[in-house]
């Protein structure tokens, strides 16, 4: 692995009950990086997700995560304790508290320790009311920060849980799929959004809108059946035939890739 990387994974191989959903599978990130992880369906690039917050563990391989804290052996430690550690993971389905604000669910989200009444009971310090109103910006939500949480759009949603994430202060960040159903206007803003948190974090997100690859990413990781098809910029995966035949078949048309 490279001595920059903050995240490394080597010959990663996950089984359920004998299928191997990932085979050998290798992935290095650099600190703030937006790397984005394709493939048809059932590469296994959600396991991959699972396999970097704890949630699987491999049958073989390692993942090493530099953290602030020194480097940790991914595959030896808790899924809580990884979350503690730094890495962070957004699943599809929003978990946000509808019934409260905007400002609230941040609030929660930043004081994990503490129960959700005894949350909001307690007041806020200068410097917590400032890194809320940060991350509200950030999230493009200072309008809304009274709004109550279950009437934003989807977009807000998300973004509104992407902020929550953000207050636990993670290193690296996994995303699934963070723009479906968005519209392209909200698809946009994430980009720019995930542009923004690459400035202090490293990103992983696992994605299936070529669109939105195309338009916000640097660098790609094909997979294909459990294995690394290929790694580069987006011009270098589209130009790849191996990649244009797992996706279309035979036909090469790199603008058609997903
Ligand atoms: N818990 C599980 N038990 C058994 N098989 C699983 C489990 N999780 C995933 N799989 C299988 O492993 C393979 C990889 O799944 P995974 O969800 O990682 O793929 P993916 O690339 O994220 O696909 P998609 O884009 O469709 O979400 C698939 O064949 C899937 O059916």
């Amino acid at each position: 692995m490279s001595r920059t990387s903050i995240l490394s994974c080597e010959e990663v191989t996950v089984a359920f009950d004998g299928f191997k959903a990932v085979q050998g599978m290798s992935l290095s990130l650099d600190p703030g990086e937006l790397r984005f992880l394709i493939g048809p369906n059932g590469a296994g690039k959600t396991t991959m997700l699972d396999v970097i917050c704890g949630k699987v563990k491999p049958v073989s391989g390692s993942v090493s995560f530099h953290s602030r804290a020194g480097v940790v052996d991914i595959t030896k430690r808790k899924e809580h304790k990884i979350a503690e550690l730094g890495i962070g993971r957004k699943f599809q389905t929003p978990s946000i508290f509808a019934g409260l604000s905007v400002m609230e669910n941040l609030e929660i989200a930043m004081s994990q320790n503490r129960s959700v009444w005894a949350t909001l009971r307690a007041s806020l310090t200068a410097r917590e009311r400032e890194r809320i109103d940060e991350e509200l910006a950030l999230i493009g939500l200072g309008d809304h920060r009274h709004t109550r949480a279950g009437l934003l759009s989807h977009g807000q949603k998300q973004w509104l849980e992407i902020g929550m994430m953000l207050m636990q202060e993670p290193e690296i960040l996994l995303l699934d799929e963070p723009v479906a159903g968005m519209t392209d206007r909200e698809t946009d803003k994430t980009g720019e959004l995930l542009q923004e948190i690459v400035k202090r974090r490293t990103v992983v997100v696992v994605e299936h809108d070529m669109e939105f690859v195309r338009n916000f990413a640097s660098k790609v990781t094909v997979m294909h059946e459990g294995r690394l098809l290929k790694d580069g910029t987006m011009d270098e995966i589209q130009r790849d035939d191996r990649v244009a035949e797992v996706y279309l078949g035979k036909r090469r048309d790199a603008h058609a890739v997903g």
